[in-house]
């Protein structure tokens, strides 16, 4: 499915033009079915767009929030996207959401991926919005090039639900989507920020494998359309 390129000239404009798309999103959402569900990244870029959501206008007790992914760290340890997303995204008009963590505390990442699994089934299919992120080497999600479970994260036979990866760029293990929970989202998002990301954008819109790029599954084989939000 093509990628379509939505180009702001500041990181402001970005996260105010994204707010109201994924308001528009998440309303429809509200109004069809009385529900609405939002998958989101943590790193460093989403912080700016987390804040002008939190402030829009719409019925936020019938929205689901969740994570793309997550450190298997505690919600109070400053790598945890939980606290990320509890500090700029569920505050004010927001607060009212209810958020499903993907760390559950457990003997190992493994246990804790199968609680995720059953707690986040409760949220129903397909997210209405996923916001993804990139990282300078091609991962998104927690789907990692040389990822320990990179090959099942990325196939499509792969029931949706939470897997664990472990990766050397990754940090603590990780707690991912699955590529099957999230490629048919109503919206799918691919938000980037700066020249870098750019150049490793335009990389992996050229021929290569997945495995070495693992945001291609996401660009070739994603069943939504990806809205690439880019500034400088
Ligand atoms: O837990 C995470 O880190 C994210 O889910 C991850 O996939 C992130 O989106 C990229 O690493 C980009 O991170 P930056 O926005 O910090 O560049």
């Amino acid at each position: 499915m093509a990628a379509i390129l939505h180009a702001f000239t500041n990181a402001a404009e970005l996260a105010s033009g994204l707010a109201d798309k994924v308001t528009e999103r998440l309303s429809a959402a509200i109004t069809a079915r009385a529900a609405a569900s939002i998958a989101v990244s943590g790193g460093s870029t989403p912080k700016a767009f987390f804040q002008e959501l939190s402030v829009r206008d719409l019925d936020w007790s019938k929205v689901t929030v969740t994570l793309v992914d997550e450190r298997f760290v505690p919600a109070d340890n400053e790598r945890s996207n939980h606290l990320l997303v509890a500090n700029n995204l569920l505050q004010n008009k927001a607060k009212a959401a209810r958020f499903l963590p993907l760390y559950q505390k457990s003997g190992s990442a493994e246990d804790a991926a199968k609680l995720a699994t059953a707690e986040t089934k409760t949220i129903g299919n397909p997210f209405d919005v996923v916001i993804l992120g990139m990282g300078g080497d091609g991962h998104t999600a927690s789907f990692f090039p040389g990822g320990s479970n990179l090959a099942a994260a990325l196939d499509p036979a792969t029931p949706r639900g939470i897997i664990t990866m472990e990766a050397e760029g990754a940090g603590e293990p990780r707690l991912t989507f699955t590529f099957s929970s999230l490629q048919d989202a109503g919206l799918l998002v691919l938000h980037i920020e700066g020249a870098g990301k750019k150049d490793t954008l335009s990389k992996a819109e050229d021929a290569g494998e997945e495995a070495e790029m693992p945001i291609r599954a996401v660009l070739r084989r994603a069943a939504s359309p990806v809205e690439i939000y880019w500034a400088p």
